[in-house]
């Protein structure tokens, strides 16, 4: 037994250390920056599956959210004093007026240079975390005499899957250094028509799904990665970067290829695909959740196709990381794994 002395004791040291560790940061976020004409990203690695090999940059659009913090903020919140306070509107004005400024050509480059600016600046900010949301535009084409051409004047706003990119920055000494650095494809909406099953679950007194051996799948995906050396992920060394716009295509090739089991035996194979297209790769990731339509018309005659309406609430997700650990010879450590089990 611990006697109530010892207790108040800890108390007041754990009380100690929870004022060392308390949350506090403050940001902004929803801040919307657009450059026209930015130098393009060309010379990137082609892969197979992607036709991609150059993004555009005539508009680049990026949602930034920035959150800092540091020890200075605290009297800011316990007194009301706003002496080291950067107010999150300046923060919003810094942010788009580095958009001017940056020489980079990707999300990933903007948030580094943007945070590295906001710990040179505020030499009292600790730490700063950023996320950088591009918003896409595409291009349209226009008639060209008989000919259809790629307008370099009009864009088109996608509502469609986009990329984002975050990072930490934490003061070390006198520099500082990454704490942790993501580049993800948000939203990516695929559907496979057929060639999809899902059989050999639980049959159980709970279980009322029937086994299917040819369903339609419908998933949205975020899938995100991160590089092995950080600098890769800037796109300074275009080969060295990975798109979103490659890892879309990517993943789109892999759902076309494979007669796939489950959502988490396709995730995996995206996965270990990504890594082995993309070497520079430490690690792939995934949140994904099953959209698939339910049936409304099972049978149209002379016709294999069906009708289907959207699906009814919940929806199932499911999230996996994978390594290089899961490419090559691993794959024996994991039957091993499995056999052990
Ligand atoms: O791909 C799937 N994985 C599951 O775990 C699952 N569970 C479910 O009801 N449908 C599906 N589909």
């Amino acid at each position: 037994m611990v006697s109530l002395r010892s207790v108040h004791q800890t108390t007041e040291r754990v009380g100690v250390e929870v004022e060392n560790k308390r949350t506090m940061s403050y940001g902004k976020g929803n801040v919307f920056a657009y450059r026209t004409f930015m130098e393009p990203l060309s010379g990137l690695q082609p892969i197979p599956e992607s036709a991609f090999t150059v993004r555009d940059n005539t508009v680049f659009g990026i949602n930034v959210t920035v959150e800092v913090g540091g020890n200075a903020f605290l009297s800011s919140f316990t007194d009301g004093d706003n002496q080291m306070v950067v107010a999150t509107d300046s923060m919003k004005n810094f942010i788009q007026r580095h958009l001017a400024t940056f020489s980079g050509r990707t999300i990933e480059g903007f948030i580094r240079y943007v945070g590295e600016a906001f710990l040179t600046t505020y030499s009292h900010i600790d730490w700063v975390k950023l996320t950088g949301e591009a918003v896409p535009f595409e291009n349209t084409t226009y008639a060209n005499g008989e000919e259809s051409s790629t307008s370099s004047l009009v864009y088109k706003h996608s509502r469609n899957e986009r990329n984002e990119a975050s990072i930490e920055l934490v003061r070390e000494g006198n520099g500082w250094q990454i704490n942790s650095q993501n580049s993800r494809l948000l939203d990516l909406q695929l559907v496979k028509v057929k060639d999809n099953s899902f059989v050999g679950f639980i049959r159980d007194q709970y279980t009322t799904l029937p086994e299917d051996s040819n369903r339609p799948l419908f998933i949205y995906l975020n899938i995100g990665w991160s590089y092995e050396t950080d600098d890769d992920a800037l796109g300074e060394e275009p080969a060295r970067y990975v798109a979103g716009e490659q890892v879309a295509d990517l993943a789109s090739s892999v759902f076309h290829e494979l007669t796939s089991p489950s959502i988490q035996h396709l995730i995996y194979q995206i996965g270990c695909r990504m890594l082995k297209r993309f070497p520079q790769l430490q690690e792939v990731t995934f949140e994904s959740q099953n959209r698939t339509w339910d049936t409304v018309v099972e049978d149209i005659p002379e016709t294999e196709g069906k009708v289907y309406t959207e699906p009814r609430l919940p929806f199932g997700f499911q999230r996996f990381s994978v390594t290089k650990a899961d490419l090559g010879p691993q794959t024996t450590s994991a039957r091993t794994e499995k056999a052990r089990l």
